[in-house]
């Protein structure tokens, strides 16, 4: 089996978990990372130990051992960094949200149609066994006609509070950083929708701290979403159809162990077993990439350039509803 040598660019929270997870990918080898600074960059490789610690962005894109580089970088910066990574010929999986609008979103994929290199955009939750039995089981048309779909994601960000999360410059927001998932996994289970609602509370910054979405769909099924940055929510998923109802507890964006069925009654619930790997979860997303490298891939079949761009588009009009902008938005 051909190893697949990976590069981490950028040595945040996230980049840890990752280098975590890629030590269960068989084949895969973590060779070098890159950071801002040559403090931050020598601190990851003593957690993580690694050939080299480039202290550029533009080192790493550059150094000719790695195949592949997983952008960790906050959610502006994404549209840059993968850009730097395809014009030096580096296959990339680049965290979520893609990018910072569908403008953006599109020049990635060009540009790396147009120098044949793969791109993916990091959306975990696609590969995780428990998201893959919900689909499984609403395809043996098990719920029925899915009728409702309800998802709530909130945390309340603990000192020190990762810039990030409220700076404007930076991405911040709700709806970019965690709503994206009750997107993602509503439009998963419904499609596009045929209108959207959106409102939002602003936090001191000017960024969402907290969003309601409603879908609606010409058929009469509603999706309801609410991401905040005020409170500790119950992190879950339920999906209400005719026949019954799936609900994904703890956490539904990350792999778990159990789908809870309930077929008839509120209370007569199923708790339906899964497969989970030890691990935060990022192994399942690695795994793919290497699969879709040693074949020449250039486009996830799991993630396609069609659904990243459905999905850009869909927090792009939420966005323009809710009144939630960025400085990206202005480009031309
Ligand atoms: N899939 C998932 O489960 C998760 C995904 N994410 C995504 O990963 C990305 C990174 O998130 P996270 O790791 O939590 O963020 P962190 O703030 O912990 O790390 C981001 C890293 O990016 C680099 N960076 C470059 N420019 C800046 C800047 N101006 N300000 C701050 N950092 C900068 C820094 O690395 P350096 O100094 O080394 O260059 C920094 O450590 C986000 O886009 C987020 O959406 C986050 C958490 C979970
Ligand atoms: O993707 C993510 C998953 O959850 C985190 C919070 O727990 C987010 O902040 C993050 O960006």
């Amino acid at each position: 089996m051909k190893t697949i040598r990976w590069g981490i660019l950028g040595a945040g929270r996230i980049a840890r978990k990752f280098a975590s997870d890629l030590k269960l990918v068989e084949g895969a080898e973590l060779i070098a990372v890159g950071s801002r600074s040559k403090a931050s960059a020598e601190d990851f490789s003593k957690d993580f130990p690694v050939k080299y610690t480039h202290d550029s962005y533009q080192e790493l894109a550059g150094n000719a051992e790695v195949d592949v580089i997983y952008i960790a970088t906050p959610h502006n910066l994404h549209y840059e960094n993968t850009l730097l990574c395809i014009n030096n010929g580096k296959a990339v999986l680049c965290e979520k949200p893609f990018a910072m609008n569908a403008r953006q979103a599109e020049l990635m994929m060009s540009l790396a149609k147009e120098k044949k290199v793969f791109l993916m955009e990091a959306l975990w939750t696609k590969f995780h066994p428990h998201f893959l039995k919900m689909q499984e089981m609403i395809g043996q048309g098990l719920l029925g006609e899915i009728r409702s779909v309800l998802i709530n994601f909130g945390f309340k960000p603990t000192p020190p509070v990762p810039l990030r999360l409220f700076d404007p410059e930076l991405g911040g927001g709700t709806v970019m950083d965690i709503g994206i998932y009750n997107v993602f996994m509503a439009m998963s289970i419904l499609g596009m929708p045929d209108h959207v609602d959106a409102v939002m509370t602003p936090a001191s910054t000017g960024v969402d701290e907290q969003c309601a979405i409603l879908f609606r769909y010409h058929n009469g099924a509603m999706a309801q979403l609410f991401s905040t940055f005020s409170s500790n929510l119950a992190t879950e998923a339920d999906i209400c159809g005719s026949e019954g109802r799936i609900r994904l507890t703890s956490r539904f964006y990350e792999p778990s162990s159990t789908i809870e069925f309930y077929k008839e009654r509120a209370d007569s619930v199923e708790v339906i077993p899964v497969h989970k790997e030890p691990g935060f979860g990022y192994q399942y997303e690695a795994r793919h990439v290497n699969d879709c490298l040693r074949i020449g891939l250039t486009e996830s079949p799991v993630i396609p350039f069609a659904d990243t761009l459905l999905l850009m588009q869909t927090l792009d009009k939420i966005r323009a509803i809710a009144g939630i902008g960025y400085a990206a938005d202005d480009a031309k």
